[in-house]
């Protein structure tokens, strides 16, 4: 009987605990929520000071720059001027672009950045450096989004598209004329020449190609993708790089890649832009791939013989002098700039000069061997900036 005793005092000692631990955590549930509900709850208020610091952080960076500041949209407001993300323009290496139209009905491209680096801060700064950045040749950013980790930039729209549905058009009325096709020329070597010089920071581009060239109604060329290299991922950015080499070769300049020296400097953006160039002239009449296909010569190289050997660009049919003129001044001036040494490469202002002059004011450049070894010209490059 005393055993039965000693088991039924267990077995109140067990329930009374039971009961006393339920009561316990049911109390301190109940204080929690009173807290928590108080809006008291210090973790709670940590949080949101936390979240309420970043947010006046943004704000103040962005009143520093009071009108010239980028424009902060939310999300549901960038959703509403796309109706719900319906028109998509097209997609990049960074992300979607969707086109939109303001409350004022102003068109815009709405450009949804993936894989970003950076923290929300360093996100508005670059957006406001890319903002400052402003130019008649360079595209304008009007504003951006950051809500958790959406990231979206918006820009100006540019109802003509990019220069590369120009040069490679199969449709003669999407053609543009010789003339037109200079304007855009000298157009993108001012906006490079802002960029480079112009602007607060010496700024290079990275990837000058005709798809990153836009035009708006009056075909004025607008450099574009400028700066999101340093907001999106830069690993994948130089992979992408490499990929947009193997897909339009030659575009990125042969240093960039070189591991030896791995220097890039104004002079890359100078080579891509003189591939555009070239382009621009070969394109126009889809003559640089038959030429690269049936004879398997680099088309650079093909124009350099034609221009040392006939003086001229046989067989384009060009028709009048000055659209030939027009032609062989582009070439001459894009061999000059993918010349395989930065060095004897112009800057984009001594470009800009040789524009202002007439063709027969402008040496043929050496011939260049595409696969010669790189030449250590390093010390030449007072600007140069490491990969
Ligand atoms: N501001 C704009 N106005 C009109 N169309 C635009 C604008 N920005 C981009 N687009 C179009 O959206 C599509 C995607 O552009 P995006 O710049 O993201 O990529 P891309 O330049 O084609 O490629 P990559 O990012 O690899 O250089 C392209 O067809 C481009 O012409």
């Amino acid at each position: 009987s005393s055993r039965a005793s000693k088991h039924s005092k267990l077995r109140t000692i067990v329930a009374v605990s039971t009961v006393g631990i339920i009561v316990l955590v049911t109390t301190c549930f109940i204080i929690a929520l009173k807290i928590h509900r108080s809006g008291r709850f210090p973790l709670q208020s940590l949080v949101r000071k936390d979240y309420n610091s970043r947010r006046d952080k943004i704000k103040e960076m962005l009143g520093n720059y009071g009108s010239l500041a980028p424009k902060r949209y939310t999300f549901s407001h960038l959703k509403k001027i796309t109706k719900s993300f319906s028109e998509k323009l097209g997609e990049g290496s960074y992300g979607m672009v969707y086109k939109g139209a303001l409350l004022n009905g102003h068109h815009v491209a709405v450009k949804f950045l993936r894989d970003t680096t950076g923290n929300g801060e360093e996100f508005v700064n670059e957006v406001i450096s890319i903002r400052r950045t402003s130019h008649v040749n360079i595209v304008t950013l009007l504003g951006f989004c950051l809500e958790g980790s959406k990231r979206v930039l918006v820009y100006d729209y540019m109802p003509n598209g990019s220069l590369e549905k120009f040069i490679y058009a199969e449709n003669s009325k999407e053609t543009l004329e010789w003339d037109k096709l200079y304007e855009i020329a000298v157009g993108i070597a001012r906006g490079l020449e802002y960029l480079h010089r112009g602007c607060n920071t010496r700024t290079i581009h990275f990837d000058i190609k005709p798809q990153n060239i836009l035009l708006d109604q009056d075909f004025v060329p607008k450099i574009a993708d400028f700066g999101l290299a340093k907001l999106c991922n830069p690993k994948e950015s130089y992979l992408l790089l490499m990929d947009g080499m193997r897909g339009t070769i030659g575009f990125i300049a042969p240093e960039v890649f070189s591991r030896r020296f791995g220097i890039v400097s104004t002079k890359s953006d100078v080579y891509s832009f003189g591939m555009v160039l070239l382009e621009m002239v070969g394109g126009r009449k889809n003559l640089r791939e038959s030429v690269e296909r049936e004879s398997e010569v680099y088309f650079p190289d093909w124009v350099h013989s034609h221009l040392t050997q006939l003086g001229s660009l046989q067989p384009f049919d060009l028709g009048p002098a000055e659209h030939e003129e027009i032609a062989k001044k582009m070439a001459t001036i894009g061999l000059w700039c993918v010349q395989i040494s930065p060095a004897s490469r112009p800057t984009i202002s001594k470009v800009l000069e040789m524009f202002e002059r007439n063709i027969d004011q402008l040496e043929i450049p050496p011939k260049q061997f595409i696969y010669s070894p790189i030449q250590d010209d390093s010390d030449d490059e007072r600007n140069e900036s490491r990969v």
